[in-house]
């Protein structure tokens, strides 16, 4: 598949499978500009491709919206550098917003679920504090709980460390090893040499190709 704005190729012919059956780290580096974030939109149903066809699960190129959406809720976390929490809502509010869009639980059971996230990301005293009473690294593990909400089997992270320091980004890749560990996909952007480390698959982009793939 491909993705292209105006003369730019931003991923150009892009053909790899990640697999899904069985935990795995997989990492994509590449200089600024590679196609790293476009790439994991297409991934992530974010974005469609100009081109060619993505591939989930059987599923080939989501035709009607609302099937793409409940599959990307259901299926796919997404963690961002930016954390994109909501700021009127309290950590705890915001790990439970995917759940109430599900809504197939009841609120009872999906507080009882957000708080054993949080727990799960080392947060459980910080519940009720809003996104800006929380540091950098913290507010990277209530996204990461919340990309975890519904217990999705792929969870996609672009440059999720970038705005962390070490101790920081160690925890997060803590918890991604731990992920990993219970059988979900990871895929991460990253510019980090730490996050590569972490690769069980490490694929480099240059000018929107797919130049190398690495298996560690
Ligand atoms: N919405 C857009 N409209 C036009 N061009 C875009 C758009 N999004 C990305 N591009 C271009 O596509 C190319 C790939 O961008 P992309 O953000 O995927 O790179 P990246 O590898 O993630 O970079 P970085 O490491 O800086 O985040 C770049 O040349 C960029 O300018």
């Amino acid at each position: 598949m491909s993705k292209n704005y105006k003369e730019v190729s931003a991923v150009n012919d892009f053909n790899f499978e990640f697999r899904v059956e069985e935990g795995r780290i997989y990492v994509i580096k590449g200089k600024s500009g590679s196609g790293k974030s476009t790439l994991l939109n297409l991934i992530g149903l974010i974005d469609s491709p100009s081109s060619g066809t993505i591939n989930i699960k059987g599923v080939t190129n989501y035709s009607k919206d609302i099937v793409k959406s409940a599959f990307r809720r259901d299926e796919i976390g997404f963690v961002f550098q930016e954390y994109n929490l909501n700021g009127a809502f309290k950590a705890f509010e915001n790990i439970m917003v995917p759940m109430l869009i599900k809504s197939d639980e009841d609120l009872k059971t999906i507080k009882i679920k957000a708080f054993e996230l949080l727990k799960q990301v080392g947060l459980e005293k910080r519940e009720h504090h809003y996104p800006n009473q929380l540091s950098g690294g913290e507010k990277q593990r209530v996204a990461i709980a919340r990309a975890l909400a519904n217990n999705p089997p792929l969870i996609i992270a672009d440059e999720p460390t970038a705005n962390l320091d070490q101790e920081n980004e160690q925890q997060v890749l803590n918890i991604f090893n731990e992920l990993k560990k219970k059988g979900k996909v990871v895929i991460v952007a990253s510019h980090s040499e730490a996050v590569w480390e972490y690769a069980d698959v490490l694929l480099t982009m240059q000018y929107g190709s797919l130049v190398e793939v690495k298996y560690e």
